[in-house]
């Protein structure tokens, strides 16, 4: 079974991936080098798994290997269980899913945790599973939210300590984030912890007394009652501060003209106690968000050295377009910029990281209008998926890079009134995203975190919607809509690998050893947001495949041969 210890280590260690972020820091690295630029031309499938049925679509899941075996999630809450070395099904889990679940943005799963002899992972009807690695039957199950209110759980939970760390979805629909911490042997909870100002949080059954701040301090009115702040993306974990790293979606709703204030702590991260569930800091990025740039973004803790010191930093890309450098033990803001070509919702940050408004890019008070129905539309970059939507990021040790996956894109944006009602949607917004280049929409992004600059680019057609992985081979793994899994030089950007698997890469790829060869997987399937939100970009990308398909990689046995 998998120890807290297997888990700590998984970020140096490479004979499996036993967390989401391969290791719990999220840096997506794995020191592995078999594979390099010189060889990974031969890279070559040594098998395809094939999540079956009808439901091949929006398959966003980073797989996890464990003695021998796989451990994937597929869309509409279902795991597969797969022998690494033949490719055979060993057992397969259905959720069975109620009629009316409400996610927001399609049937995703993200990916599994794995602890002693459990397979855990979240539904779309918002329960958390614990499944029996071996069998694939259920040892526990918990309610985390009610699903008729329009929670659903799309992210991979981590395991910190012996607990099962998830967020929530639903800013959609007006419900009110939270993280929480389970235990993972039993299922029963330790704590929560709302997100929305004003909401008490519990620990070991009991109300904690901790607010979280004062009830509508930051709010109007009822608002913080249905104020959204999903935590939709999971988190990361910083052994090094003992810190949980949590984004925080969009207040609700998307109208900010109802809910004058802040509105903490929507659009920010927190850094949370994995013991109390308290907040030890938090840094809001998009204060008073009008359109819905999602905060969520991952919190990735690296170092850097500056004039002789370790700097114990954060990073995030956010939707909002700026890249924020924070220092991880309080929060501060360090640096920020801009990493896409166009913003046009703020021209800056000040010496805090708080945006300096463009407020003629903010979407017009429909109270201004002569009908009251529909407030002036404004057209905003990036467009509300984001200069970089949940796909994560990889930042490599070697190179000191982050590699980002973003879009290049704006939208025609206007407000609404709206009312909160118990499931519905909850926006006061309506929109219509556009490209702005004729020839890509999808940027990957080599990023120095110390001075902003942008060292390399690679330009994709259709939007980028994959997770990355850097390696101690000098590679930077991703794939696309158009079906590739792509290899570039961590250095120059060059593309150095390409393998079309069939249907569009909405996943995250992985890479670990066994028997002293090294593998690459990826989860193939279009999907997600892209095609369900992306006006006019969606009917750019109308052409690709669905799927649902694990591809597992590795070079030839002769490159072993040649190398003694
Ligand atoms: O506020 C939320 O609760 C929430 C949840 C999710 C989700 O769970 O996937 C997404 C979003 N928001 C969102 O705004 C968004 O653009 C988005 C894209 C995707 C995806 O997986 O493609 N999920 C979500
Ligand atoms: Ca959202």
């Amino acid at each position: 079974g998998v120890t807290d210890q297997d888990i700590l280590a998984d970020q140096d260690t490479s004979a499996d991936v036993v967390s989401n972020g391969m290791g719990l820091r999220a840096q997506r690295y794995s020191p592995l080098s078999k594979v390099n630029a010189q060889t990974v031309q031969d890279l070559v499938p040594v098998w395809g798994f094939s999540f079956g049925g009808e439901k091949q679509r929006g398959q966003e899941s980073q797989p996890m290997v464990k003695d021998g075996v796989m451990y994937v999630t597929a869309s509409y809450s279902r795991v597969f269980a797969i022998d690494i070395k033949t490719g055979e099904e060993k057992w397969q889990y259905d959720a069975r899913l109620p009629e009316n679940i409400m996610p927001c943005c399609d049937v995703i799963n993200r990916g599994v945790a794995l602890y002693d002899n459990l397979v855990i992972f979240g539904t779309l009807d918002a329960k958390l599973v614990a499944l029996d690695k071996d069998t694939g039957k259920t040892v526990w199950k918990k309610t985390v939210a009610d699903y008729k209110a329009g929670y659903s759980i799309s992210a991979a939970p981590i395991v910190v300590k012996g607990k099962v760390i998830t967020g929530v979805s639903g800013g959609e629909f007006g419900i009110v984030g939270k993280v929480e911490a389970y235990d993972a042997k039993t299922g029963e909870v330790v704590w929560s912890r709302p997100t929305v100002e004003g909401h008490m949080g519990y620990l070991n059954g009991k109300e904690n007394g901790i607010t979280g701040g004062q009830a509508n301090k930051t709010w109007t009115g009822d608002l913080w009652k249905s104020g959204g702040a999903a935590t939709w993306l999971g988190g990361t974990y910083d052994a090094d501060t003992n810190l949980l790293f949590f984004g925080t979606g969009n207040p609700a709703p998307w109208n900010s003209h109802l809910r004058p204030g802040d509105n903490l702590y929507s659009s920010s991260r927190l850094a949370i106690d994995p013991d109390t569930g308290e907040i030890k800091w938090h840094f809001q990025s998009t204060p008073h968000d009008g359109w819905d740039y999602d905060g969520v973004n991952e919190v990735i803790a690296f170092d850097y050295q500056e004039n002789g010191k370790t700097i114990k930093a954060a990073a995030s890309a956010d939707r909002n377009g700026f890249f924020y450098v924070l220092n991880r033990t309080n929060g501060e803001f360090i640096r920020g910029f801009p990493f896409v070509d166009k913003i046009t919702w703020a021209k800056g940050l000040d010496k805090k990281g708080r945006p300096i408004y463009n407020e003629e890019f903010r979407p017009g008070n429909p109270a201004d209008a002569k009908d009251g129905a529909k407030g002036k539309t404004v057209v905003a970059a990036p467009s509300f998926l984001g200069g970089k939507n949940w796909m994560p990021m990889a930042y490599s040790p070697d190179t000191g890079y982050f590699y980002v996956p973003s879009n290049e894109w704006e939208m025609d944006i206007w407000n609404e009134p709206t009312a909160y009602k118990k499931g519905a949607a909850y926006l006061g917004a309506g929109f219509t995203i556009k490209p702005i280049n004729e020839d890509y929409i999808g940027v990957l992004r080599a990023i120095d975190p110390k001075t902003g600059k942008e060292v390399w680019r690679y330009k994709n057609n259709a939007p980028l919607w994959g997770g990355v992985m850097t390696t101690g081979g000098g590679l930077v793994f991703t794939g696309n809509p158009e079906g590739f899994l792509m290899a570039f030089d961590a250095k120059t950007g060059e593309m150095v690998y390409k393998f079309n698997t069939g249907s569009g890469i909405v996943g995250s790829p992985i890479t670990w050893e066994q028997d002293g060869e090294q593998y690459v997987s990826v989860v193939s399937g279009w999907g997600g947001a892209v095609p369900l939100w992306g006006g006019e970009v969606a009917k750019r990308v109308k052409e690709i495949n669905q799927g649902g398909t694990v591809w597992t990689f590795k070079l030839p046995k002769r490159h072993e041969i040649a190398a003694k």
